[in-house]
């Protein structure tokens, strides 16, 4: 298992990584979101040890990465620029990551190669930007690694392809115990696959949940009132935001919902009362508003 403790970065005087905690799971999928720039990439390569790090500590299997590189041979990276060698084609690359990658599999990797329909034997720098990535995926894939990362990879991918990948991958996380971070900024792909997700924001975690257990939490109600509804006196229901469309008030709170409608019946005659739920997209911009994200006023 995966495990990253108080992990910290600086390029030069700039604070990158801020004491960095994420804990996936194997058999899981890890969305990694957040922000731009606010260090995702950076968090993966670090992960890779493709960068000195500075504070903090990486394990695997309960030990220490660091003092353990041989462990990184489990591990595979895809990362979101995609630079292949000159002249290089998807045959020879796999042919050289055989060599690498100890559990790459030849049966594995021609049967994506059709199911994804690549020519093995076109230049990869002369494929599209998709057509590269549904490359390193079948690569990585086949390679059969116990940890695999993921940045930004469905970006770019049309809406059929994004569907295989995601059927590939769930199988694959399954029946290989894999563990699996992927960094997208496509929110509404990753709130169906996800197990776990980590909102990210200059550098910092700002929370790192069960998908499930974060839409529980997070919840938000709308509701009619007879006269005006005042939020002052509903704070034990830690309201995040209260907005008010014609005469239908909505309220996202971290509070119990159930028991806020039964205090607004005490307070206010109610003509109307629903529990929404919240998808990943706006709970993420939910917890970057409340880390003032977004707000700043023209
Ligand atoms: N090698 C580097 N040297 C200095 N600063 C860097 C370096 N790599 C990244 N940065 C800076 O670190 C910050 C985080 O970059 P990173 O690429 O990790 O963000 P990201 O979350 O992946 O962004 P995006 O979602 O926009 O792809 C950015 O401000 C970036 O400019």
């Amino acid at each position: 298992m995966l495990k990253v403790e108080n992990l910290s970065k600086k390029f030069g005087e700039f604070q990158v990584l801020s004491n960095i905690n994420i804990n996936p799971e194997s058999s899981q999928l890890y969305g990694l979101v957040g922000s731009n720039g606010c260090g995702k990439t950076t968090l993966l390569k670090q992960i890779m040890m493709i960068y000195k790090q500075d504070e903090g500590t990486i394990y695997y299997d309960d030990k220490e990465l660091k003092e353990n590189t041989e462990f990184l041979s489990d591990f595979y990276f895809v990362q979101d620029s995609l630079f292949f060698p000159y002249q290089s084609t998807l045959s020879k690359l796999f042919a050289y990551e055989k060599l690498l990658y100890k559990n790459m599999s030849t049966e594995k990797f021609d049967n994506l190669v059709k199911y994804f329909n690549i020519e093995i034997n076109k230049s990869l720098n002369k494929m599209s930007k998709g057509q590269k990535k549904q490359a390193a995926f079948v690569l990585a894939i086949a390679a059969q690694p116990k940890v695999l990362l993921l940045d930004e990879i469905v970006d770019g991918l049309d809406a059929v392809i994004k569907r295989k990948f995601w059927d590939v991958l769930i199988q694959e996380v399954m029946e290989n115990e894999m563990t699996v971070i992927i960094s997208s900024h496509d929110l509404k792909e990753l709130d169906n696959i996800c197990d776990k997700v980590g909102i990210m924001h200059e550098g910092k975690i700002l929370k790192e949940e069960n998908l499930e257990k974060m839409k529980d939490e997070i919840k938000r109600v709308q509701f009619a009132v007879e006269g005006e509804f005042n939020p002052d006196g509903f704070k034990e229901f830690n309201i995040i935001k209260s907005v008010k469309i014609g005469s239908i008030n909505i309220c996202t709170l971290t509070g119990n919902a159930d028991e806020f409608k039964q205090q607004l019946e005490k307070e206010y005659k109610v003509l109307l009362f629903d529990k929404l739920s919240m998808n990943l997209e706006e709970i993420f911009i939910t917890e970057l508003g409340g880390a003032g994200y977004g707000t700043e006023k023209k």
